[in-house]
């Protein structure tokens, strides 16, 4: 990764904290697989913007912590997640994996996925649901539905409402689909302006 242009996003900023979801067995498919990558790498632009949302995560609230489940991630594991969901139509797929023959902003390093730590009480915020679910429960677009049926509650939406609004404040945009997903770029720029990682 370091070869390739991509700094280890806690060299850059000790206070985010990192739990790499591919690289364990904790993950919606029950497989490590990323092998030798355990740190989370993204280009260096893109790691300064995500320092700026953590300082002012901090700033605000000094107990919390992003923690970062997934980074730049190769192109050959976008096959293996695409494939892992095929019981889904290829339409309702799309909404939870990019399409390896698109390709996802992930491969480029332009994408993070995360949530945010209370360090003060040794827990994940509650974002009413949790990593890679795949559902209406983490649509963002579907929110106010979910509240008004009782599916999600108003600390849940707020608790994603801190992470958004840090994200946006620092230049990521967020996805309709996952409440833990932010891109710094559209496809088309990342492709001109990044290397696809492998
Ligand atoms: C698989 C999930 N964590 C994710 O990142 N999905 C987006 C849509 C992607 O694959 O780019
Ligand atoms: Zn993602």
């Amino acid at each position: 990764m370091l070869a390739q242009g991509l700094v280890d996003i806690q060299k850059n900023a000790p206070l985010i904290l990192v739990d790499l979801k591919y690289s364990t067995t904790d993950n919606f498919f029950g497989k490590d697989v990323y092998g030798t990558l355990e740190k989370a790498f993204l280009p260096e632009a893109v790691a300064k913007k995500l320092r700026l949302a953590s300082d002012s995560l901090i700033s605000k609230r000094p107990s919390l912590r992003l923690m970062v489940f997934d980074a730049v991630r190769p192109h050959k594991v976008q096959q293996i997640l695409w494939d892992a969901l095929d019981s889904l139509p290829v339409n309702v797929r799309k909404a939870y994996v990019a399409d390896p023959a698109v390709g996802s902003l992930h491969n480029y390093g332009c994408a993070i996925d995360l949530s945010i730590y209370d360090v003060s009480k040794d827990s994940l915020l509650d974002m009413g649901t949790k990593y890679d679910y795949f559902g209406y429960l983490a649509y963002p677009r579907k929110e106010i539905e979910m509240l008004a049926q009782g599916l999600l509650n108003q600390e849940q939406i707020d608790n994603r409402e801190v992470l958004r609004s840090i994200m946006i404040q620092a230049g990521f945009m967020p996805i309709s689909s996952e409440w833990w997903h932010f891109n710094s770029t559209t496809l088309v720029r990342a492709k001109q302006d990044f290397s696809l990682i492998n």
